[in-house]
C-alpha cells in the first residue's frame, strides 16, 4: 500500500462521525479509505451507512463488512470521501480514471460534504495535465467522438486490456479528451453537459469540500 494514500485516508476516517451516512469513492485512495472506515467502525461499534459509488466499491466495503445501501434509500449523505486525478489550487477536479465518474458525480452532488484524498502529485497549477473523462451512451458515439475531435479535443476512446472499449457500470463508453489548451472550463462543462449523448464529464468544480493530502498532512479547505 502506498503510504501517502493511508495517511490520507486515515486522516479522512477520522472526520467521520457516529451516525454518518457516508458516500464511498471509488479508485485505489477510496478503497484504502473503506479498509480503515471499516476497521474503525467494527473497533468502535460505530452505526455507519454506505452509498457506492461503483460496483467494485460496493464488492468491496461489502467484503469488509460495511452496510451499503442503494442510494435511493437514503434521503442524504452526510459526507463523501473520493480520490481525484487531478486537482487545481481552488479544489476544482478531473475524476474518472476508474470510470466512475458518473456515479461519482451523482454521489458527490447529493453529499453535504465533500473531502478528497490525495497525495500531492494529483496537484497541479491548472487542470489538463490528465485527460478528461467524457461518458457517452453507445448509440451514435462516433458522432460525438468526431464533434470533439473538431473542436480540438483529440478524443481517444477508453479501451480496455483486451482491445474492447471500456463499459461503464451504467452501459456507456468513455471518451478522454485533452484539455490542456482550454482556458475557460466552467465554459466547456457546460458544453459537454450540452452536447447530445454525453451523459456526463469528469470536470468536478466547486465540488470538493476539503482536500486531505497524504503525504504533507495538509487539510486544504475550499474557499467560498
Ligand atoms: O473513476 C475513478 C475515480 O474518479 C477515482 O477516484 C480517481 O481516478 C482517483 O483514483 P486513485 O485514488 O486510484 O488515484
Amino acid at each position: 500500500m502506498n503510504d501517502h494514500k493511508v495517511k490520507a485516508a486515515q486522516m479522512a476516517v477520522d472526520l467521520i462521525p457516529n451516525q454518518a451516512i457516508v458516500g464511498l469513492g471509488s479508485g485505489s485512495t477510496a478503497s484504502i479509505f473503506i479498509d480503515l472506515l471499516a476497521k474503525k467502525a467494527h473497533e468502535e461499534a460505530m452505526d455507519i451507512t454506505c452509498v457506492a459509488t461503483s460496483g467494485q466499491t460496493q464488492q468491496l466495503a461489502l467484503g469488509f463488512g460495511l452496510k451499503v445501501v442503494d442510494i435511493d434509500a437514503v434521503d442524504r449523505i452526510d459526507v463523501t470521501v473520493d480520490g481525484a486525478d487531478e486537482v487545481d489550487p481552488d479544489l476544482n477536479g478531473i475524476k474518472g480514471g476508474g470510470a466512475a465518474l458518473l456515479f461519482e458525480k451523482i454521489v458527490a452532488m447529493n453529499s453535504q460534504k465533500n473531502i478528497w484524498v490525495v497525495d500531492s502529485s494529483k496537484r497541479h497549477p491548472r487542470l489538463g495535465s490528465y485527460k478528461l473523462p467524457v461518458e457517452v451512451v453507445k448509440f451514435g458515439v462516433h458522432h460525438v467522438y468526431n464533434y470533439l475531435k473538431e473542436q480540438d479535443l483529440k478524443p481517444v476512446y477508453r479501451q480496455q486490456e483486451d482491445g474492447n472499449y471500456l463499459t461503464t457500470d451504467s452501459g456507456n463508453y468513455i471518451i478522454d479528451i485533452d484539455i490542456s489548451q482550454v482556458d475557460d472550463l466552467p465554459k466547456l462543462a457546460n458544453e459537454l453537459k450540452a452536447l447530445t449523448g454525453v451523459v456526463e464529464h469528469g470536470l468536478f468544480i466547486q465540488v470538493c469540500d476539503v482536500l486531505l493530502v497524504g503525504n504533507t498532512g495538509e487539510a486544504i479547505y475550499r474557499k467560498g
